[in-house]
């Protein structure tokens, strides 16, 4: 019979989430034991945050050449995307045998394979044994399965970072993070690009006003939008696809079409029953205050894979710092979802922090509005931004800053500004006395607070 190895934690998935646990734990001394069926460092740096960014910068530059040919910048400035596509791929390939490197370094053991629960004490991968003191997953989120037919044309956000060759016709299915993202990429790029939403809301975790504002920032680069689609079929027709959507059936042909519907949690393949893993109402591992399984204490879990709030890379990392801790320590560490700043990184960003305003209406929050165009202001005239704008929400409590939205460049870092003011309970009053480097975005704070 083959030996049951028993390391003190064991880890399934090697992304920010179960990264963070693996270093955490190591560094204490415990014998932990990482596994992945995909090149190790997960979904951010290989098929995600990084591929993504990467092609962000790139065709922002495109973007913003265009803006200043009227300022006196001339010539031609076209995206060849096979070469951005290589130059992108050179930097993240090397990534999963630094992160192995790393582990190997560290005296982190790395497995090649699908981990999966054989008992609520055992983990099986390829045909091995574990049974560790402590289990944590860490598996994260994989595309929504969708039920129309001729879904398996479909083309998922791994395979559009695999493209060499741009097409010339793409859809997007879905009004989220990623069809935002990726359509912009594409279209900077040249491609004819549609977005197709079943409902008649886009980008539910954004201010409505701001998203009106990044649509109109979308149309003027060439995104088409449909909403009220449902997709109901997807067939091949010779070199092209044919996805048929919404109550008429309107035809829509491309070269590809592509899943931008959401993630969910990436339980399936675990075999959850067999761990007496509980799943909350998204379908993530239930887990308690202290990232603890609801019905098996042996096991912890982090990252996309519980869905708590929002499936982003800080996140993750947060989540796999407390259940380190937890596990080294005992249960103390809680998760603190209280400021999460995020980005939707397109041309310009749309970024946000805290409440919305549909939220502090909902929760009847007294709060007062400072909001706008910023279009006017010098920062966005000099570079021919078009949209940028504003919304703050501030308390009329004491005054402190309930929550910011805005949509222009760089608003990825004044947002996190605001989150630093929220952080530290800051007033709109003292924010208002410090200074600012001039002429720059962040002292555009100024002009939002007035
Ligand atoms: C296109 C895209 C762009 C994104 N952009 C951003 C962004 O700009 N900013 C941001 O904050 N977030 C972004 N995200 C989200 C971010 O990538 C995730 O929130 C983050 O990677 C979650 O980390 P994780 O460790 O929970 O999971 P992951 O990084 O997904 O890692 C999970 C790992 O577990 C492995 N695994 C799964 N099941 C098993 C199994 N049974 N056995 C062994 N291994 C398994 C997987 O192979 C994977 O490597 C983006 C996501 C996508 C898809
Ligand atoms: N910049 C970032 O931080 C960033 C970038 C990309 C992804 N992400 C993370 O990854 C997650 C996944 O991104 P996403 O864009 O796939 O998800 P999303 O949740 O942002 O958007 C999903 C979209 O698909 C639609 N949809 C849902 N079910 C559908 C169905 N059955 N048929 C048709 N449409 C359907 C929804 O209405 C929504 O418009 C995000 O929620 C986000 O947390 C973050």
């Amino acid at each position: 019979m083959t030996k049951v190895e028993k390391p003190d934690v064991f880890i399934i998935g090697s992304g920010p989430a179960g990264g963070a646990v693996a270093r955490t734990c190591v560094a204490e001394g415990k014998k932990v034991v990482v596994a992945d069926y995909q090149p190790f460092g997960g979904t951010c740096p290989l098929r995600g945050c990084e591929p993504k960014k990467f092609l962000f910068d790139v065709t922002n530059v495109a973007l913003r050449r265009k803006h200043m040919t009227e300022r006196g910048l001339r010539g031609c400035l076209a995206i060849n995307w096979k070469m951005m596509m290589t130059a992108m791929a050179e930097m993240r390939d090397p990534i999963p045998s630094l992160v192995e490197n790393f582990y190997e370094k560290h005296g982190i053991i790395a497995v090649h394979g699908k981990a999966q629960f054989a008992s609520p004490d055992t983990i099986l991968v390829n045909k091995k044994k574990y049974q560790p003191d402590r289990i944590v997953i860490a598996a994260g989120a994989t595309p929504r399965p969708l039920d129309f037919s001729g879904n398996e044309l479909l083309m998922n956000t791994d395979q559009f970072f695999e493209i060499r060759e741009l097409p010339s016709r793409i859809v997007f299915i879905g009004g989220g993070f990623i069809a935002f993202e990726l359509s912009h990429i594409a279209a900077i790029a040249g491609a004819q690009v549609d977005v197709i939403l079943r409902s008649e809301r886009f980008l539910r975790r954004f201010d409505p006003s701001l998203v009106e504002c990044m649509i109109e920032a979308s149309r003027d680069m060439g995104v088409r939008f449909h909403t009220m689609m449902p997709p109901s079929s997807l067939k091949k027709d010779r070199d092209e696809l044919v996805l048929c959507a919404g109550e008429d059936n309107i035809e829509f042909r491309a070269d590809c079409i592509v899943h931008a519907a959401g993630r969910i949690a990436h339980v399936a393949a675990l075999n959850p029953q067999k761990g007496q893993l509980e799943l909350n109402q998204k379908g993530g591992i239930n887990v308690n205050e202290f990232m603890q399984s609801t019905s098996n204490p042996r096991v912890y879990a982090a990252g996309d894979v519980v869905g708590n709030t929002m499936e982003l890379t800080p996140v993750a990392s947060m989540e796999g710092m407390v259940v380190s801790h937890n596990i080294l320590h005992g249960n103390g560490e809680r998760p603190d979802y209280s400021v999460v700043p995020y980005t939707l990184f397109t041309h310009p960003p749309l970024s946000t922090v805290g409440l919305q305003e549909e939220e502090a209406q909902a929760q009847k929050i007294p709060y007062k509005v400072y909001e706008g165009s910023a279009a006017g202001w010098s920062e966005y005239r000099r570079i021919g931004e078009r949209y940028p704008s504003y919304k703050v929400l501030v308390s009329k409590k004491d005054d402190t800053i309930l929550g910011a939205t805005m949509n222009g460049h760089n608003s990825e870092e004044i947002i996190n500004i605001f989150a630093f003011a929220m952080r530290t309970k800051t007033t709109v009053a003292e924010l208002n006395k410090w200074l600012w480097a001039y002429p720059s975005f962040g002292y555009t704070i100024r002009y939002m607070l007035k």
